[in-house]
């Protein structure tokens, strides 16, 4: 018999609650996937993956570009958006149609009617490649969501509290889901842990996150 299971693919219920705030939509992107992916071929194609630098000198593991009116940077200067990018000096990719859609729609069966992002950060993590447990504060206004799309290869998402030294759950994320939050878990720390070896059949040897925010 067809259960909710079986239909999420054995992989548990297809939403979550994570912490108050903060809610994992299991397999929500898998709809969009082939747009998806078309779109961000061609905001790579404008804006190239790049590894930039931390404030403190280190080399970040995972590459990142963006879309939409800024793009999140980093470099000696310190963490910022910027209206252009600094590889090309022009524009970022404008969102496109299904990120925003996606973004709007997920926020909103989380919680977070009304939700429009400015932004979206691609990251493309290889194999070894991680992210330390950090909060998102560089945006303008914390009283909007963070929506979290993971594609390509299987991750293991860390999400702790609001204290660095809380002990973060450890939620593994496949191609297709989505995480978001806000409201109370807005600055919750979270992070990425090193990415396994293998291939997946659309992204080889690639997981792509789309983080999208309200920078502005
Ligand atoms: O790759 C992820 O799942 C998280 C990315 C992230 O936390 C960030 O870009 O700030
Ligand atoms: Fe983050």
């Amino acid at each position: 018999m067809a259960d909710l299971f079986s239909l999420a693919g054995m992989q548990g219920p297809a939403r979550q609650e994570l912490a108050d705030g903060a809610v994992l939509l299991r397999g929500r992107a898998l709809a969009d996937e082939e747009s998806l992916l078309a779109s961000l071929d061609g905001i790579v194609a404008a804006a190239p993956f790049r590894h930039m630098v931390t404030p403190g000198g280190f080399t970040m593991s995972v590459a990142m570009t963006s879309c939409g009116a800024a793009g999140w940077v980093t470099d000696r200067g310190g963490y910022r958006y910027a209206p252009l990018d600094p590889l090309s000096g022009r524009p970022w990719p404008p969102m496109p149609a299904v990120f925003l859609k996606l973004a709007t729609s997920a926020a909103a069966e989380a919680g977070f009617a009304g939700f429009m992002p400015d932004t979206c950060l691609v990251n493309r993590y290889e194999p070894g490649a991680r992210m330390s447990l950090h909060q998102d504060k560089d945006e303008g206004d914390l009283g909007h969501p963070i929506v979290s799309v993971s594609l390509g290869l299987p991750a293991m998402f860390q999400f702790g509290g609001l204290a660095r030294n809380d002990k973060p759950q450890k939620v593994p994320l496949e191609h297709g889901d989505v995480v978001v939050w806000g409201g109370p878990s807005r600055l919750a720390f979270h992070g990425v842990l090193a990415l396994k070896d293998s291939a997946h059949p659309r992204l080889g040897r690639n997981r792509i996150n789309l983080t999208f925010r309200k920078a502005l």
